[in-house]
């Protein structure tokens, strides 16, 4: 048993405090709009699991510095997205804050409503502490939780923040009707522009193979359960995305995502085509036929994936 405080009562935050009550552990959640005061919440924590939105996680990591976390407290993240800011990843940002912590990311194939309704699911656990991340993988694993380690947290927590890009666009796929072989295309070539990025950023390229890659890249655009598949699909139906994030009213992290990456990739010179129509898209620039197109007309190549390419 541990002493678990989740971070965020949204909809991942409320199934992994359900998640680790179920499992017997002691767990209680913080909101930022709720009654406990963070300190209190964290002081005695084994396990501090972050499962906020993207937007609030530097401000979040700064409280906590404040709230004086004990340096043997595992600090979990959940967060799928990149600063703004400064490029980083949420478990960058926590590493950076708290360098003698040991810092776990949880990320995988995991559309809280179906976990909520206790389907089967698997997540992976990733961190350079090994102990860490058996750690946590003992308080989450179940019947119907399968919970993997991994010694990749770079790569995991890129492949669930670069897959919400993807979905975004296979959601615009699927709301133009292009049918199972254009989904089926572009899924597969979203698989090496993921690659150029996470190799770049650091991961390793089997992680990206894994649940926290191809596995949560499959479950995320198979369709409307996806807040970022709705997000594309949205656009492709001609919704302005304003409207779409109303009527959603909750998170898409792809649509932050797209323009960090973009700014990432400007920088970099790493050829990102998948993400750069999006971003099109998202900013109005293109239609969403015309985004296909842009992507259906560009030059022809070899499929083997240079993960060294630049433009
Ligand atoms: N919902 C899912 O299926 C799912 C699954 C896996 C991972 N995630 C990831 O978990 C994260 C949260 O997603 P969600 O689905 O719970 O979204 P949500 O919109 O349901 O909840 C977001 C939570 O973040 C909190 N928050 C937002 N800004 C904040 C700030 N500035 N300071 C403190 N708290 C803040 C909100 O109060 C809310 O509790 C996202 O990065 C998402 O990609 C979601
Ligand atoms: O609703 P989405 O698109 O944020 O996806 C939720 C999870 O990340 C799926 O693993």
């Amino acid at each position: 048993m541990a002493r678990v405080t989740v971070l965020g009562s949204g909809a991942w935050g409320t199934a992994l405090a359900r998640l680790a009550l179920t499992n017997g552990n002691q767990v209680q959640i913080w909101s930022r709009r709720g009654p406990s005061e963070l300190g209190p919440a964290v002081a005695d924590a084994d396990i501090v699991v972050s499962a906020i939105s993207m937007k609030g996680v530097a401000a979040l990591a700064s409280q906590l510095q404040a709230a004086k976390l004990r340096p043997s407290t595992i600090l979990v993240t959940a967060t799928k997205g990149l600063d703004p800011e400064t490029t980083r990843t949420p478990s960058k940002i926590f590493r950076d804050t708290f360098p003698n912590n040991p810092i776990v990311v949880l990320s995988g194939p995991n559309l809280s409503k179906e976990i909520e309704a206790g389907l089967p699911a698997a997540t992976v656990v990733a961190s350079t502490d090994v102990a860490a991340a058996a750690r946590v993988q003992q308080v989450y694993a179940s019947e119907s939780f399968r919970i993997y380690t991994s010694p990749d947290p770079v790569g995991a927590e890129l492949g669930g923040t670069l897959k919400n890009v993807v979905a975004i666009a296979v959601g615009v796929c699927d709301g133009l009707k292009l049918g199972s072989n254009a989904k089926a295309a572009l899924i597969t070539r979203a698989i090496p522009e993921m690659l150029r990025v996470g190799v770049h950023m650091g991961s390793q390229v089997e992680t990206f193979y894994g649940l926290s890659g191809l596995g949560d890249l499959l479950a995320t655009c198979d369709g409307s359960l996806s807040r970022n598949y709705r997000v594309g699909y949205g656009l492709a139906q001609g919704k302005v995305l304003d409207q779409i994030l109303d009527e959603l009213g909750s998170t898409a992290e792809g649509v932050n995502t797209t323009h960090v990456l973009i700014d990432m990739a400007n920088r970099e010179g790493i050829p990102v085509p998948i993400a750069r129509q999006v971003h099109r898209l998202l900013r109005g620039v293109v239609t969403p036929q015309e985004a296909v197109e842009g992507l259906m007309e560009r030059e022809l190549k070899p499929e083997a994936c240079d993960l060294k390419a630049r433009n």
